[in-house]
């Protein structure tokens, strides 16, 4: 995870490749706190972090939000008592690209 964490993001194109499913299996791997869910058709990746209250959760949410416009790569972010659901994907190939897995490594390392 660590290896991905320290990449950086490429620019969002609209011809840019998805993920193939060998390259989904070893990355997702390398995230093992995050899922896959397919809305509307796109896929994406999706973790739920807990927190004590709700401050903590807009705090990380904050933090999350510097980290996007960093990398002008931007995740979804459900923030609520307790909790922060954050959901990447790329919305210019709607679907997932190596930036949406390496996002997610950095959004993990927010906690550290
Ligand atoms: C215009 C376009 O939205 C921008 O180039 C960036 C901004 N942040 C982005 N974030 C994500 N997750 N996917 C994108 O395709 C994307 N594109």
């Amino acid at each position: 995870m660590t290896e991905l964490a320290n990449m950086k993001c490429e620019a969002c194109r609209a011809d840019a490749p998805k993920v193939t499913d060998a390259e989904l299996a070893e990355l997702i791997r390398m995230i093992p706190d995050w899922g896959v869910q397919v809305r509307d058709g796109i896929m994406q990746l999706e973790r739920v972090y807990k927190f004590k209250n709700f401050r903590q959760a807009m705090a990380f949410s904050n933090k999350l939000a510097d980290l996007a416009e960093e990398e002008f790569h931007h995740p979804g972010i459900l923030t609520e008592w307790g909790k922060v659901t954050v959901t990447w994907w790329s919305h210019s190939i709607k679907g997932l690209h190596r930036n949406d897995f390496i996002m997610a490594a950095k959004t993990d390392q927010l906690l550290d």
